[in-house]
């Protein structure tokens, strides 16, 4: 297989010259979106939008035929997976994420499996080959999971929580029974990845977007050494290609030599790392990802370019470099200024890194 005409976010993943800095959008399908918002009316429901192949490869358009993005990413959650563990996940209006069975007991825990993905995520899989084909030879299609860690808060939680206080009982009352939550879901997340990957996924990301509330030893016990697990099992190319791998941890910047040593591609940024920095700590090892304030979106046309200037020029010259928001685009985010950025980021000039 040969890869996609527009290749550039892969080449800047794998530090390969790139003739301009590519760009995609962390939740760029989403209700900022008014056609988004039209789908979903017509499914029902955020969770119908996902299980359903078709509205889902949709939705995942839609930000591409609006905007000169350079990836798409499968339009899916992160809780599909935990979901597929029977513990019915739900959307409370207004309430966000919610899991009609957490994990509390330890029998519940010492029962817990990993799902087939091809059976019990059998939708995900048929998204990703119906936006493979929809997509065309165009851009690249990224899939995704949760962090073990991650998706174990909402496990265990049983949905958002301020201050992580069951969970973080279990940690350090019962680690074991944390450890056991953590591998069955390690193992879940590889299957589901590598099934992704399989179904023509061409790049992935592991959104640890909890990782940065535990302590330093609890992140590298916790979240970092399962996410090292499933780079490890990970395949890491498919159809002759490299499938480059991006670890996000939310709140992760002062962890990122050890990010970097997971073996991963690529690693992703919040907003609160100056990119420069972080990449005289990384050094040639991987790509960064980032990072953009999602908040600076809402400031007017000339402000929004102008932050979009800063990121690039603190990245500095050279490849490496894939532009995004530090976390999800906001809901209120008005569609007119993701053009802005978008065109602010193509237009930066790029010196040491051309492709010709
Ligand atoms: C923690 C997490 C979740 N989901 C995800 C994460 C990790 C990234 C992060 O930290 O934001 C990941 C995710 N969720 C969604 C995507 C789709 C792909 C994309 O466009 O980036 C991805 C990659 C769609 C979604 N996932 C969700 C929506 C909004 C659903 C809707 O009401 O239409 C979308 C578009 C729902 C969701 N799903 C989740 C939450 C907390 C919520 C509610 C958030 C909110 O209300 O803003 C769990």
């Amino acid at each position: 297989m040969t890869r996609p005409q527009n290749d550039t976010f892969l080449r800047a993943l794998l530090r390969e010259p790139v003739t301009h800095t590519p760009v995609w959008l962390m939740r760029q399908a989403g209700r900022y979106l008014p056609e988004y918002n039209e789908t979903r009316r017509r499914a029902g429901s955020f969770l119908n939008l996902c299980k359903n192949p078709q509205l889902a490869c949709e939705v995942t358009l839609q930000p591409l035929a609006r905007f000169d993005l350079d990836a798409a990413i499968l339009f899916s959650d992160i809780l599909t997976v935990p979901d597929a563990m029977g513990l019915g996940l739900y959307f409370a209006e207004g309430e966000g994420p919610k899991f009609e069975r957490p994990l509390r007991n330890e029998w519940e825990i010492r029962d817990l499996t990993a799902p087939d993905p091809n059976v019990h995520l059998r939708y995900v899989m048929d998204a990703v080959a119906e936006i493979r084909r929809a997509l065309g030879n165009s851009v690249p299609l990224i899939g995704f999971s949760g962090s073990p860690w991650t998706l174990a808060c909402y496990m265990v939680e049983g949905g958002a929580s301020a201050d992580y206080r069951t969970i973080k009982t279990m940690l350090y009352d019962r680690p074991d029974l944390l450890h056991r939550i953590l591998d069955v879901t390690a193992t879940a997340v590889v299957n589901y990845l590598n099934a992704q990957i399989e179904s023509g996924a061409q790049a992935v990301m592991i959104f640890d977007s909890w990782g940065g509330v535990l302590s330093h030893a609890a992140y590298h016990e916790f979240s970092l050494a399962y996410m090292r697990r499933i780079l490890a099992d990970l395949k890491r190319s498919h159809d002759g290609q490299r499938v480059p791998c991006i670890v996000f941890t939310k709140g992760g910047g002062q962890w990122l030599e050890a990010i970097a040593d997971t073996g991963c591609d690529a690693i992703g940024l919040d907003w609160t790392t100056h990119l420069g920095e972080a990449r005289a700590r990384v050094g040639n090892r991987v790509a960064l990802q980032g990072n953009l304030d999602p908040m600076a979106l809402f400031a007017s046309p000339d402000k929004v370019a102008a932050q979009a200037h800063r990121v690039m020029s603190q990245f500095g010259e050279g490849t490496g470099h894939v532009f995004n928001l530090g976390h999800g685009i906001s809901q209120f985010t008005p569609p007119e200024n993701v053009s802005v950025l978008i065109h602010a980021v193509h237009n930066y000039p790029l010196q040491g890194s051309s492709a010709d």
